[in-house]
């Protein structure tokens, strides 16, 4: 069996499932954790809460004043304004071979890590699913998706690609695609991302709450073609079969569809409005695209943000 050592950096919504269903599963995994979240996990342990099975898992924790050792595989899984702190914090358990796989929704953050660690240790990755953690740090699985998708920026499916997927083949509820084009899966993901959180963020509402409103199908379907234009024109087009399921997703008006960024917002928690729906403003503009929804939905974040701003000051 193979002995990969694995660092999480993050044990909230994202980390916490994955790195929790790995230590479930026996693998040597630890979590990259700051103070507050260490004292928990080290005094009540991990607790996930899914349909695929609950489990109590003690877990292996750090804080990056005592990392020493280099990693195999660096998991980031932090949102996108805490990514230079990240960062910083695991230089020291970067080796010669570790490979850094980055969890977060959207594509700039890849940049950003190319830039600070190598292209060559970076890979792409993504994660389809709905998870939160609660004010006692337990992780609740909110459907039933579970896909961790990943791949080399380069496209080939090499050895390192093959092992991280091999760690996941006990690993409960985890459903692994290693991938052969994962820039083309992040950015349908930001297509599908920026769409769905810009109107449920804008709507405080869901996808069914949205589209049984007279204009609200109308809206989705526009946004979303909007979007794939711009992912289209930075030479990511998405597939049809990826438009026609979302175009089916943003039209039901039965679904109960969220978002974590609607999530955050109603915890009163930071989002990542730059990030996801910023990104793609910023890109419809220097391709010429006028999108009011995107711009609407970007100024009412900002809003948020300020309004965040001024409670906490
Ligand atoms: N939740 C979801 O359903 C999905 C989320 N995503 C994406 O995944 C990413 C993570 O989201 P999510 O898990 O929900 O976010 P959470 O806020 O639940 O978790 C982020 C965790 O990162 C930790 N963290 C931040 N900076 C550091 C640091 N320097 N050192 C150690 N820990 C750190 C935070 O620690 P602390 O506890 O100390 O604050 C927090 O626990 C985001 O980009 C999100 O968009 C993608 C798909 C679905
Ligand atoms: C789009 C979705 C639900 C898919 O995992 C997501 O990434 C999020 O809510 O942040």
């Amino acid at each position: 069996m193979s002995n990969n050592k694995v660092l999480i950096l993050g044990a909230g919504g994202i980390g916490g499932y994955f790195g929790g269903r790995l230590a479930e599963s026996g693998k040597n995994v630890t979590f990259l954790v700051r103070e507050q979240r260490q004292k928990r996990l080290q005094q009540n342990g991990l607790t996930i809460k899914s349909t695929f099975g609950d489990a109590h898992i003690s877990v292996n924790t750090i804080t990056s004043n005592h990392l020493k050792d280099y990693y195999d595989f660096i998991v980031i899984a932090c949102k996108s304004y805490d990514l230079e702190s990240a960062m910083n914090s695991i230089i020291p358990a970067v080796g010669p071979s570790t490979t850094i796989i980055p969890l977060l929704n959207g594509v700039a953050h890849i940049d950003q890590l190319n830039a600070r660690f190598g292209l060559e240790r970076v890979l792409g990755g993504s994660a389809k699913i709905q998870v939160t953690a609660n004010e006692q740090g337990d992780i609740l699985h909110l459907n039933d998706w579970c896909e961790l998708t990943f791949g080399e920026q380069s496209s080939e499916i090499t050895q390192r690609v093959q092992s991280f997927a091999r760690l996941f083949e006990q690993a409960k509820g985890v459903k692994i695609q290693p991938v052969n084009d994962i820039m083309q899966q992040m950015w349908q993901k930001l297509v599908h991302l920026s769409t769905a959180a810009a109107m449920t963020c804008m709507m405080r509402a869901n996808v069914g709450e949205i589209v049984r409103t007279p204009d609200g199908k109308k809206q989705f379907l526009q946004l979303l073609d909007k979007n794939a234009q711009v992912a289209s024109q930075n030479g990511y087009a998405p597939s049809y079969s990826f438009m026609e399921m979302y175009q089916g997703i943003f039209s039901d008006p039965n679904s109960k569809y969220t978002t974590s960024m609607l999530r955050d917002i109603e915890h009163n928690n930071r989002i990542e409005a730059d990030h996801i729906v910023g990104f793609m403003l910023d890109k419809s503009i220097s391709a010429n695209i006028e999108c009011q929804i995107l711009q609407l939905a970007y100024t009412h974040l900002k809003a948020y943000e300020q309004r965040l701003l001024s409670s906490q000051s």
